[in-house]
């Protein structure tokens, strides 16, 4: 029997002890590094030592951010985003700001009025500014909510030439279900605010739309108009909204347009607020006299729009009004001392395609308001554009009546709404009172403490106001005076209905002077416009609507 003994097989071969390995090259490296002496030796060390420290650093906060991310929920809202601006309103009614010792100041209301502050309103005399405090800037505060321990913090980033905020809510959960509640629980604190408020969008410079402001609510009430006419804009506009699939059904585009046109002053802006609270819809407002603003920019704005809303054009003919002007003269400055150079692009086909085209959202209220009725391109007036014409005009002796007790007795005096419709709108003509509204009059609020009356005169009972608004009536010439003129020249009477009576008579005769003066001097600078324009090859514009000049179509619901 033999026995055969191999040799052990050697460990490594000659070959693999001179292979090369990043490892052992590495360990070699720094320990002679580390163990040399000498200045260079010194720094080498110094570096390897930095390196290595901030390789275990970086290690360690991955490994944490890792860990802490199984255990937080992280939720981060843009300054773009409506959600930013819930959760600044849920944050700026914490009750934990009371006991922070860093804090922001803010008068932002994010949109909506009525804010709690840590200031009580009006203990500087000054309730229009509330003083509230917020997390701030580049600070980490904490809260709990629903025993969790939440994170804060608010950035601001520099993005170009805008500077974007956002806030970050870390919230030490591991279910997501408390973000959602979060969200909703600060999207219901917003829509409480938002039911006192409408909001108002506007498109920014990098051309998004915006949240730009939030009016009170003003109730469709306060607007005194000719009987039936509010109340017909507004079945009309609720009848649309709900009918959605009527106008699939049919093929037809489900979008309705409203062209609100006549003299200034007369209450066009005015119903479109009231009746975006009525329709509980938000006005995203497009300025097309804007610089900048050009065909393709406009037709995104409207295809960005959301489902429901009312998208508002005042003043629509005033982009048209531009580029004839800049064919006739370049260099010709705009009343406001801008270049005219520098003001909006659109052409009148594409205001047509952003209105009707294929990217035109659906299911939006269009509102545009002119004083030029005439002067606006039929197209852009026909059907499928503007579906409903409505002329607001001068006012009425019924009209002065009304906003007197209005003016003078808000809670009492309320023209009934759709009773109106029902019966064609005859038994409102100059009956006294109506049912009382539920809201304030917010044109007429006064600032908190001052009285409506002076302490000495005595307000007047309800027939004596019936009987004071008649004789106020009775001084306005019917369709003269617009009902801004009349509300401003009551509001230099505010508490003093009978001053205001006793003055109507000079006041009218007053403004009468005035307008004359003011049709004379549009004539003569018509004329000089007309002869310049003809030189350069152009017709004379078209007068203004004339004020009390009956238009062709009154009110038309088409
Ligand atoms: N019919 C009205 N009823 C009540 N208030 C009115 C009415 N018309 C105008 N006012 C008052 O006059 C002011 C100006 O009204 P508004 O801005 O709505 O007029 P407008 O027709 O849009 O004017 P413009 O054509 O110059 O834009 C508002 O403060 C409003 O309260």
């Amino acid at each position: 029997m033999s026995t055969h003994t191999e040799d052990p097989p050697s460990v490594a071969t000659a070959d693999q002890d001179v292979r090369f390995s990043p490892y052992n090259f590495a360990m070699s490296v720094m320990t002679s590094v580390l163990t040399s002496y000498g200045p260079t030796w010194d720094v080498l060390r110094f570096l390897v030592l930095g390196s290595i420290a901030e390789l275990t650093r970086r290690l360690f906060m991955h490994l944490l951010k890792k860990l802490e991310n199984q255990f937080w929920m992280t939720v981060t809202f843009e300054d773009d985003d409506d959600s930013y601006r819930w959760m600044m309103l849920w944050l700026s009614k914490r009750p934990e700001w009371a006991d922070a010792k860093e804090l922001l100041v803010s008068t932002h209301s994010f949109g909506v009025g009525d804010l709690p502050s840590l200031v009580e309103a009006g203990e500087d005399g000054d309730s229009q500014n509330k003083i509230r405090f917020l997390p701030t800037h580049d600070r980490t505060a904490s809260l709990w909510y629903r025993s969790h321990y939440v994170r804060l913090s608010r950035s601001l980033i520099q993005e170009g030439v805008y500077v974007k905020e956002t806030l970050t809510v870390k919230i030490l959960a591991r279910d997501k279900k408390i973000v959602g509640q979060l969200l909703l629980e600060a999207k219901g604190v917003w829509k409480l605010a938002k039911a006192e408020a409408i909001f108002i969008y506007a498109s920014d410079t990098r051309n998004e739309w915006r949240f730009v402001a939030s009016r009170p609510q003003r109730p469709l009430s306060s607007i005194i108009l000719d009987v039936g006419i509010k109340e017909k804009i507004l079945v009309d506009a609720k009848d649309f909204l709900s009918s959605k699939k009527w106008y699939a059904e049919r093929g037809i585009p489900f979008r309705r347009g409203y062209l609100l046109y006549g003299a200034p002053g007369t209450g066009k802006t005015s119903i479109i607020t009231s009746l975006a609270a009525e329709l509980g819809l938000d006005i995203f407002t497009v300025s097309l006299s804007r610089s900048n603003l050009d065909d393709n920019v406009l037709q995104q704005l409207i295809m960005d729009l959301p489902e429901k809303c009312i998208a508002l054009m005042e003043d629509i003919d005033a982009a048209f009004h531009h580029s004839i002007n800049r064919e006739t003269d370049k260099s010709e400055k705009t009343a406001t001392g801008d270049n005219k150079e520098e003001g909006s692009k659109i052409t009148l086909s594409g205001l047509l395609n952003a209105l009707d085209g294929v990217g035109a959202q659906e299911g939006r209220l269009l509102f545009a308001t002119t004083n030029r009725y005439e002067a606006l391109d039929p197209a852009l007036r026909r059907p499928g554009r503007m579906d409903v014409h409505v002329e607001f005009k001068l006012a009425s002796q019924y009209q002065a009546g009304e906003f007197f007790k209005l003016f003078y007795h808000p809670e009492k005096a309320a023209p009934k709404q759709l009773e109106a419709v029902a019966d064609g709108g005859e038994s409102n003509r100059d009956s006294g009172y109506f049912t009382p509204p539920k809201e304030k009059l917010v044109d007429i609020e006064l600032p908190e403490g001052e009285k409506l009356l002076p302490s000495d005169e005595k307000e007047p009972d309800t027939t004596e106001l019936v009987h004071l608004s008649e004789k106020f009536r009775d001084h306005i010439p019917t369709r003269e005076i617009s009902m801004a003129a009349i509300q401003g020249y009551l509001m230099m009477h505010k508490g003093r209905p009978r001053d205001a009576v006793e003055g109507v008579e000079a006041w009218v005769q007053k403004e009468m002077a005035k307008k004359e003066r003011e049709v004379k001097s549009t004539a003569e600078s018509c004329t000089s416009v007309g002869t310049r324009q003809r030189t350069h090859g152009h017709a004379m514009p078209k007068t203004p609507t004339r004020p009390g000049k009956r238009s062709p179509k009154p009110l038309n619901f088409r």
